[in-house]
């Protein structure tokens, strides 16, 4: 890009606070809904309808990820998918992120610069750029990112739509990323397929919009846990939900690392976070899109079945518990 390579002595401390903003914003390629920005005191970013999706999530090292089980351009993908996980999940595209990034004095130039790549070949995956941000100095690396989107012209898909009678469907992985963690918090490094599941999620950021046009009551992201999750969409609908596991796939090769691991595959599926599929109702069946898993039903009533019965222990994550 447009800054000078980095000396391996360089850290963000001789980089200084606007050559670090540099290295994010310089000879970057916007894409054609960033108007204005990034350099002046906001941006502008165009919204077909007038409308603009925005929602933040902020991760903490050592709470959503570890430097010593994920390389920085990893911790950068993650940090930008699981924020337009978010766009995807209100049926909307994301546009644009603005990125908070706090980290320690002493943090390489290097480990800056591949952090920043990873939140831009995100970004640019799912057709957005980065817009702005702020730099700061911290104890640990934290990065706080706004993720914008674009409705054009559908309406939002909320988590209070889903109605009884209607079924719940779900894309994307589940289970795979808490696998990775079960396997990385036991210093293991394989097998690759559920570890980089954990250290990079993959949002079906399409799939958000394609459901909205299939008329989804109700969408969420699952970022805590599938029931953990679906359970949002409940309560805010006053509605009960019921999973139905003879639907629920569990791959064999989840099945293959709990085994090795004496876990239990399912109890990943059903509560695990971070890998950021879909889960969305739709009215009837035959309006599921085809790349969609059903596996379960609205019905009357309040909270989450499994198979009819409630869930024994824990539904998902949840901060300070
Ligand atoms: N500090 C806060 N100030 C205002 N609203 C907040 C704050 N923290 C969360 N919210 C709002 O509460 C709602 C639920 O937040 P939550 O973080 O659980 O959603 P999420 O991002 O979908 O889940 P996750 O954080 O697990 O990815 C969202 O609408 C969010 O914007
Ligand atoms: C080092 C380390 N320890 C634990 C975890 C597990 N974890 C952290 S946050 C979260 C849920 C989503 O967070 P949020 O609700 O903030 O979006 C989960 C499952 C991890 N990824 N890395
Ligand atoms: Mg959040
Ligand atoms: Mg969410
Ligand atoms: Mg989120």
């Amino acid at each position: 890009m447009g800054s000078e390579l980095p000396t391996p002595a360089d850290t963000v401390a001789t980089l200084g606070e606007f050559g670090l903003i540099r290295r994010v914003t310089e000879g970057r390629l916007q894409p054609a809904t960033t108007l204005l920005g990034p350099g002046d005191d906001a941006a502008v970013v165009a919204a077909d309808d007038g409308r603009v999706v925005a929602t933040t999530d902020v991760l903490v090292e050592n709470v959503h990820f570890r430097l010593d089980w994920s390389t920085p351009e990893q911790v950068g993908r993650k940090a930008a998918a699981v924020n337009m996980a978010d766009v995807a999940a209100m049926g909307a595209m994301p546009t644009a992120l603005l990125v908070g990034l706090g980290c320690p004095a002493d943090t390489p130039a290097d480990v800056a610069d591949q952090l920043i790549s990873g939140m831009w070949k995100e970004a640019a995956s799912a057709g957005a750029g980065i817009i702005g941000g702020d730099m700061v100095t911290a104890d640990n690396l934290v990065i706080s990112i706004t993720a914008l989107g674009n409705l054009a012209g559908r309406d939002p898909v909320t988590r209070s739509g889903a109605q009884v009678g209607d079924v719940l469907a779900v894309r994307g992985r589940l289970g795979w990323a808490a696998a990775g963690l079960a396997v990385l918090g036991r210093g293991f490094r394989s097998p690759v397929a559920v570890v980089g599941a954990q250290r990079v999620p993959e949002p079906p950021y399409a799939a958000g919009p394609q459901a909205a046009a299939a008329g989804a009551t109700a969408m969420i992201d699952v970022s805590d846990g599938l029931l953990a999750d679906i359970g949002h969409i409940a309560t805010a609908s006053g509605v009960a939900i019921d999973v139905r596991t003879e639907l629920l796939v569990v791959h064999q090769r989840l099945i293959d690392v709990a085994s090795a691991l004496g876990a239990d595959p399912r109890h990943w599926v059903l509560t695990g976070g971070e890998d950021h599929a879909l889960a969305a109702t739709f009215p009837e069946p035959a309006a599921v899109p085809a790349d969609w898993q059903t596996i379960g039903t609205v019905r009357a009533g309040s909270g989450v079945t499994v198979d009819g019965r409630p869930y024994e222990g824990s539904s998902g994550w949840e901060h300070w518990q």
